[in-house]
Order: structure tokens, then C-alpha cells, then sequence
């Protein structure tokens, strides 16, 4: 099987052999690139004469909190204040401040049934009014007497229950009988009336000021419904940090089939959305091609707290991130991972407050310096907090087959979790997609691999994965 040439999707059999790091050197993509696992150029960048070779290359573990710290930094250096967005716009965000009640809840006693509110016991004369749900209560009630009432509606003054109207049972008085009860309608209750049952009491949930949540919540659907039914119009939530994406490259295309050597931009369409869901407000995604000026324009000037770019990391003809960024004045942070894919991605920080990421161009190597250093940089730099390290606590899933590592440096295996363990995918080679988009998860393989029933921490993807169990990942 040559190179990038996939196994058939229904075969169960261990990944392609030339996705699967081989110690011995021989037959994988990563050892054409990483050459001479003894010598010194295992990180595969050396050779390509950048001067950023793998002395530099930082230990996975190190760049995701360098990364993380980088975000909390910048964050506190750019020190915007919360802003306030209509509920409609609130969905995602981050609470800037604890959501207290604007009002008690309910705000007045209220129906909880509906039926009979009702002073006093029983039997009831009925009033010939009703009490519905959004309109002004009934007079006072006096002992003795009931009015119809909606589920929802203000209990009127007075009463002291409320009866289901499948537990009562009514009495039309005679209209020709003694004068004062003529044509009176009577309320008899079926069971017996405990005072004060279906009432809600004002305030039974919250009283006003209570705080319902704490800031750093995140607002799902549940909370804009509990927000609004708290009086709120605009929450205070976080400023989303600002991103920008620059694809590099002349031969991508950004629609139709690949043909003459050019291919489809894999990147653009997946970033901008990646990005909106760790958070940030996507302010563009540009193309700028194999352009050093342009890059170095679109860098200089992006109004981004940070700018990605894809490909170019490398060392190639056509490979400018690390010249722009040295023109730029920029201070690199990380410059090369033990990573595998991804090994090529890099952290800039180009001013207080301003970072770059430059993803490698192998789409699953982007993947892989989102997740490693784009990720825990907006997630440190959106947390309400400093001492919010921008990496939650590892979620670790039991390995059901063996994965092999790469000698030296951590892998990053899409995989699918399939009852409490991970199953590694195949077509998990740095120019692939096919495995992460059936993935559930990135599994961290330590340098050497992994045995089943090792338990490895499973990096999660932003979005509910979608994949069905039956037929999904037949791959694995
Ligand atoms: N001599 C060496 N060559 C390479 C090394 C190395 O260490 N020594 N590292 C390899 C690794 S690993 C990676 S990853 C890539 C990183 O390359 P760049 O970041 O400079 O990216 P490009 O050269 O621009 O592109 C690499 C590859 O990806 C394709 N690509 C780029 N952008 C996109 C996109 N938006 N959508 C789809 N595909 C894209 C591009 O066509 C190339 O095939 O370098 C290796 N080389
Ligand atoms: O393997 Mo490269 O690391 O494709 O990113």
C-alpha cells in the first residue's frame, strides 16, 4: 500500500502501517520525516536549515501550558470590560458577572392548578368572575367563597387554597328557591383541602438578589430561559477573544474538484467554525497565498488578539511564518512540539495582549496545534478568572486495542469511545481528515505507545459528535 493510501473502510484491521509511527525507522510517513530517531534530528525540522530545529521543540505537555498562560496573559493585558447582549445574541457566552434573580420567583403567589381558589372551607359560593393567567387578580376573596382560577394566575387576596377542578364537584342552586341563595352556584371539594395546597408562593424559588448562578456559566438554552424568567433583557457576558485566520498557500482552491496539481482548502472551511465553537469571534478567514508581504500585512494589521495561520511552518521555498514573524518583531513562545502530527506548529506573541498560532499546513497536523496550543489559549483567555489554567481537568478513557507511540514524541490518535472505552481510528495520517471527522475525541498516546486498558486522556472536540454507533467509524 503506497503512501496516503487508505485501508478499505470495512476491514477491522490495524491502521495503515505507514500511518502507525515504526521505531525501527522504516516504512512511515513521520520517519521520512523524522529521519534518525537516534541522532539529533528526530523532530524532523532540523534538516530543513530554518535554525529552528528540534533543540527547540517543546514537550507537548510544556506547550499546552505555555499556551494556556499565554491566553490568561493576554487577557489581563487587554482587560476588556463584559459587554452586554440581548438573550437572543447570549447563547454560548460566558457569564461575566453571577446571574442574581432581578425578581422574586414567582413574583406573586400564584395558581398552581387549574380550578377553584378558594377562602376558607368549604362548601364555596362561586363568584360569577374568573382569574386567568396574565390578568389582574379577583377582588378579595371573603370566607367562603371561590372563583375560577388558571394555572398561573394570581391567587386573589384571601384565599387560602386551591382546588383542581377533577376534584370538585358543583351544585346549582334552584333559581326559584329562598332569596338570598337563588340561583347560587355551591362548591363542594371531593377530598380533603390542606390550606395552602397548589399555591405557589412568591418567592418559592428564589427571593430577589438570590444569585441563580455563579459568573464563568456558561449560557446554554436552559440558562437564557432561567435568565429571562429572572427579569433579564442583557446579561453581562465575557468579551469573546478575537481571531483571525490567514490560509496560506497558492495551490488550494476553494471550490470544484482538485485538478493540475491544486487542491481543495481543507482549513478555512474548518477553522471559522472550530473556532466560533472553542468561543472566539471569528473576525475573518483570508487567503493570502504564498505571499511574504501579504503575510506579513495581514499579521501587523490584524485588530485579533489572535491570528492563526495554516501552512508555512515549515521549511519550504514558499514557508514565510518564521520570517514574518521575525520581521514582525514578534517573540516566539513555541517553535515546534514533541507532536506527532503537528510537530511544525509554533506560538508568537506579537504584542501585550496579541498572540499567533501558525498551524501546520497537513490539515490533521492543524488539528492537532489547535488542539495543542490554539484551544487552551482561548480557553485561558476567556475563563473569568486568572487562576483558570485554560485546560480542564483531563477526561481519561481506557484504551480497548493497543496504540503504537511514536520513540520520542506524544501522539495525538482521533478516536471513538464505544462502552467507556477508546477506539483508535485509521486514516489518522497528517494529510487526513476522514478518521477525526468520525472521531469523538483526540487520544494523547505517550511517547512509546499504549497498551489496552491503558487509561489515556481523550482531548474532547467543541460540538456533540454525531457519528452513529451502528454503521459510524466502521474504520476502527
Ligand atoms: N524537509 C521537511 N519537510 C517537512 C517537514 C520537515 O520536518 N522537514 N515537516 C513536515 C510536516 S510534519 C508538516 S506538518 C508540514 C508542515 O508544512 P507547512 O506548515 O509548511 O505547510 P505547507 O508546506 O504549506 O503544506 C503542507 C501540506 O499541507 C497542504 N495544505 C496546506 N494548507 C492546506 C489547506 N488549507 N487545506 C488543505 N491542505 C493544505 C499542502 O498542500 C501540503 O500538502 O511540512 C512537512 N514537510
Ligand atoms: O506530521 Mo506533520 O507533523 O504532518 O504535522
Amino acid at each position: 500500500m503506497s503512501p496516503g493510501q487508505p485501508a478499505s473502510p470495512s476491514t477491522p484491521t490495524p491502521a495503515p502501517a505507514q500511518e502507525q509511527p515504526q521505531p525501527d525507522g522504516h516504512g512511515h510517513e513521520h520517519d521520512h520525516e523524522g529521519q534518525n530517531h537516534e541522532g539529533h534530528d528526530h523532530e524532523g525540522h532540523g534538516p530543513k536549515g530554518h535554525g529552528h530545529g528540534h533543540h527547540r521543540a517543546t514537550p507537548w505537555p510544556e506547550a499546552r501550558a505555555l499556551a494556556a498562560r499565554a491566553g490568561a496573559g493576554a487577557r489581563a493585558a487587554a482587560d476588556r470590560p463584559p459587554v452586554r447582549v440581548p438573550l437572543g445574541r447570549a447563547l454560548g457566552r460566558t457569564l461575566a458577572e453571577p446571574l442574581r434573580a432581578l425578581t422574586d420567583l414567582p413574583s406573586f403567589d400564584s395558581s398552581a392548578m387549574d380550578g377553584w381558589a378558594l377562602a376558607g372551607p368549604g362548601p364555596w359560593t362561586v363568584r360569577e368572575e374568573s382569574v386567568l393567567a396574565g390578568h389582574a387578580g379577583a377582588a378579595v376573596l371573603a370566607p367562603g367563597e371561590a372563583v375560577r382560577i388558571a394555572t398561573g394566575a394570581r391567587v386573589p387576596t384571601g384565599a387560602t387554597a386551591v382546588l383542581r377542578t377533577e376534584h370538585s364537584r358543583t351544585e346549582h342552586l334552584r333559581d326559584e328557591g329562598p332569596a338570598p341563595s337563588a340561583g347560587t352556584v355551591l362548591l363542594h371539594p371531593l377530598r380533603e383541602v390542606v390550606p395552602g395546597q397548589d399555591i405557589r408562593p412568591r418567592g418559592q424559588e428564589c427571593r430577589a438578589g438570590d444569585e441563580l448562578l455563579p459568573a464563568g456559566s456558561v449560557v446554554t438554552p436552559a440558562v437564557l430561559g432561567l435568565a429571562a424568567a429572572a427579569g433579564y433583557d442583557e446579561p453581562a457576558v465575557l468579551p469573546r477573544p478575537r481571531v483571525e485566520v490567514l490560509v496560506l498557500g497558492d495551490e488550494l482552491l476553494s471550490s470544484g474538484l482538485p485538478h493540475d496539481g491544486l487542491i481543495r482548502d481543507a482549513l478555512g472551511p474548518m477553522l471559522g467554525p472550530w473556532l466560533t465553537a472553542l468561543g472566539a469571534e471569528v473576525l475573518a478567514v483570508r487567503r493570502i497565498g504564498d505571499d511574504a508581504g501579504a503575510l506579513y500585512e495581514a499579521v501587523t494589521g490584524s485588530a485579533a488578539e489572535l491570528v492563526l495561520t495554516t501552512g508555512g511552518t515549515a521549511a519550504g521555498p514558499v514557508d514565510h511564518v518564521h520570517r514574518v514573524l521575525d520581521e514582525a518583531g514578534a517573540t516566539l513562545l513555541v517553535d515546534g512540539v514533541k507532536v506527532r502530527p503537528g510537530h511544525p506548529m509554533l506560538l508568537a506573541r506579537l504584542d501585550a495582549g496579541r498572540h499567533l498560532v501558525g498551524l501546520p499546513g497537513n490539515p490533521l497536523a492543524a488539528v492537532s496545534g489547535l488542539l495543542t496550543l490554539a484551544a487552551p489559549l482561548l480557553a485561558a483567555g476567556a475563563a473569568g478568572a486568572a487562576d483558570i489554567a485554560g485546560i480542564a481537568e483531563p477526561e481519561t478513557v481506557p484504551l480497548r486495542e493497543a496504540v503504537q507511540g511514536h520513540p520520542y514524541d506524544t501522539r495525538l490518535v482521533p478516536v471513538v469511545c464505544r462502552d467507556g472505552s477508546a477506539v483508535p481510528l485509521h486514516y489518522n495520517g497528517p494529510a487526513m481528515l476522514r478518521g477525526i471527522a468520525a472521531a469523538d475525541g483526540m487520544a494523547v498516546v505517550p511517547p512509546g505507545g499504549a497498551e489496552p486498558g491503558h487509561r489515556l486522556e481523550v482531548l474532547a472536540l467543541p460540538w456533540p459528535t454525531a457519528t452513529p454507533p451502528a454503521q459510524g467509524a466502521c474504520f476502527t
